[in-house]
């Protein structure tokens, strides 16, 4: 079975370096024209699947917008991975979930096993309960080719107050959480399945990212301020790991499904200039 990892290297490979977010925020449904109810909602997500399923590498469902609607919201946000993932991207869900252990093997069932409704190729994580807890989301993506992003530096300004504590050891809780998926990904190829978040906006993160070998997703470009231009500065020799993402940016160019694929085109294209020229 091919590893999300390698999945991941070829699809980027193919469509550019780009993961696009489904953020259906009230904002944007009304700049849509649609009502915000659970037919606005399936209507927005359709469309963008619709329009980007078969071009972006990555589609990034953010889970809250669907879950804010109850069970019918969740029963679009699955018709919607399943349009995509037929559709060719992969899926990767932003749920943010971390538990003790024991609910953390609850949530790879929901996400990382194939048999589930909410089935996914990657899903973000969050180390809050210690590195170890997300064990059972690493062991199901090990097992289905699935892959796991912990968040690592977030785009958020309040992010740093506990990402750039200082551990007992002189470590931030930041490059713990660095080094323990570094591990994980030790000798894979092309890269590792398990992936880290670090934000596009946050500058030079002063932290050491070389030995990650996993994918470094970067959120925070466009609406959070960030731009290609910044992710040098921000990844420095780990820049050809760096899956940069978008949701308000490109969302904001629809609902013409011809003004959403210029958008995540112009996206793409500024990406992989910036990419390019650091390898
Ligand atoms: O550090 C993080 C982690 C996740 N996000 C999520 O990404 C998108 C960003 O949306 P934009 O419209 O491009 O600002 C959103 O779903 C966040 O929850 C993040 O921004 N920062």
């Amino acid at each position: 079975m091919e590893t999300f990892g390698t999945r991941l290297h070829r699809a980027v490979a193919e469509r550019g370096p780009l993961c696009v977010g489904i953020d259906p925020h009230p904002g944007l449904l009304a700049r849509w024209g649609l009502p915000d109810d659970v037919d606005g909602l399936a209507r927005f997500a359709r469309t963008v699947a619709e329009a980007l399923g078969d071009r972006v590498a990555v589609i990034k469902p953010q889970s809250a917008f669907f879950e804010r609607f109850g069970s019918r919201g969740v029963a679009i946000l699955e018709s919607t991975i399943r349009q995509l993932r037929e559709a060719g991207s992969l899926v990767l869900l932003d749920v943010k979930r971390g538990d003790i252990g024991s609910t953390v093997a609850a949530y790879a069932s929901a996400y990382l096993d194939p048999s589930s409704p909410l089935y996914v190729d990657a899903v973000t994580a969050s180390p809050y309960l210690g590195v170890g807890s997300l064990a059972p989301m690493f062991e199901s993506a090990a097992a289905h080719g699935g892959g796991v992003f912990v968040l690592a530096l977030t785009s958020n300004p309040e992010g740093a107050q506990v990402q750039r504590a200082v551990t007992s050891g002189g470590r931030t809780v930041a490059q713990l959480v660095i080094d323990e998926i570094s591990q994980l990904n030790r000798g894979a190829e092309p890269l590792g399945s398990i992936g880290l978040v670090v934000g596009a906006t946050i500058g030079d993160t002063g932290h050491d990212l070389s030995r990650v070998n996993g994918p470094l997703l970067a959120p925070g470009l466009g609406a959070q301020g960030a731009t290609a231009a910044d992710l040098p500065t921000v990844f420095g020799s780990s820049l050809s790991a760096v899956l940069p993402s978008y949701s308000r940016e490109v969302l904001n160019a629809g609902p013409d499904a011809d003004a959403l694929r210029a958008a995540a085109d112009r996206a793409v294209a500024d990406c992989r200039h910036i990419l390019a020229a650091r390898h």
